[in-house]
């Protein structure tokens, strides 16, 4: 596994208007971790991640790629390199089967190269199974995506970025709506989904529940990093606790 950080956002400004959204704030992912974004309303948090995509652009800061820096490329080519996020609402497709919409996800990937698939639609659906494992959705797989729930929708929606080639997956709130043990359920995947390899950085300020399963956690408050360790470490920090009932 590398040990410098896959990704690191450092020293982001964001201004809209007079008011400054990121202060300066500085995060890093590593392949094979579960990093969580952790803070309170308005803190900057979705703001971060629009940066990192290239939705928005920063106002100063830079954003680092395996070390190259990529604060100028547009949202597309960040997509080329494997920096991959996921939206509020999963867009599946709801007549195809659970496994033929993580195909779907697989074949965008080699769009340029579709040709190569001719043949070897065996190991195509292999590679899709794989990934519904990891997400313990491979029992449902030949039922039609529509009929999933909203949690699952969400799990297959995982599924698909997985086999696009993401390196870097960028969600945010993923376990809004889900009911604590729902969440817990959720991170437990997003545990092995990093575990497989890829750098995740999720955020969530619900701390607590996301406690066990993150591997590093990042607290921000009025757009800077002020608190960051283990998810415990951070969640028993008096300044976090202060933070949220001062909010
Ligand atoms: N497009 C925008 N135009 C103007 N202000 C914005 C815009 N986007 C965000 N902001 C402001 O920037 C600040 C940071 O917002 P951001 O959404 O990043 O916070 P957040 O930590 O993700 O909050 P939440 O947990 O509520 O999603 C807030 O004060 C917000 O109102």
């Amino acid at each position: 596994m590398r040990s410098g950080p896959l990704l690191r956002a450092e020293g982001v400004v964001k201004k809209f208007g007079g008011l400054t959204a990121l202060d300066g704030a500085t995060v890093e992912v590593k392949a094979g971790f579960f990093t969580l974004l952790a803070g309170p309303n308005g803190s900057g948090k979705t703001t971060l991640i629009n940066v990192i995509t290239g939705l928005l652009t920063a106002d100063g800061g830079r954003i680092l790629y395996e070390g190259r820096d990529i604060t100028k490329l547009p949202p597309h080519e960040r997509r080329r390199l494997g920096i991959f996020r996921t939206f509020q609402t999963p867009r599946l497709a709801q007549r195809l089967t659970v496994l033929d919409n993580v195909v779907v996800g697989a074949l965008e990937r080699e769009r340029p190269a579709l040709g190569r698939w001719y043949g070897r639609e065996r190991e195509l659906e292999d590679l899709a199974f794989r990934a519904l494992k990891l997400v313990n959705l491979d029992h449902m797989w030949d039922r039609p995506a529509g009929e999933l729930s909203g949690g699952q929708m969400k799990l297959l929606e995982l599924a698909r970025l997985i086999v696009s080639g993401a390196r870097v997956m960028l969600l945010d709130e993923p376990a809004a709506g889900l009911n604590p043990a729902l969440a817990k359920e959720l991170f437990k995947h997003l545990k092995n989904i990093a575990s497989s390899g890829v750098a995740l950085l999720v955020v969530e300020h619900r701390l607590d529940i996301a406690v066990d399963y993150a591997d590093y956690a990042y607290f921000m408050h009025e757009g800077k990093v002020v608190v960051e360790g283990s998810p415990r470490e951070v969640f028993e920090n008096p300044l976090v606790a202060q933070i949220y009932l001062g909010g």
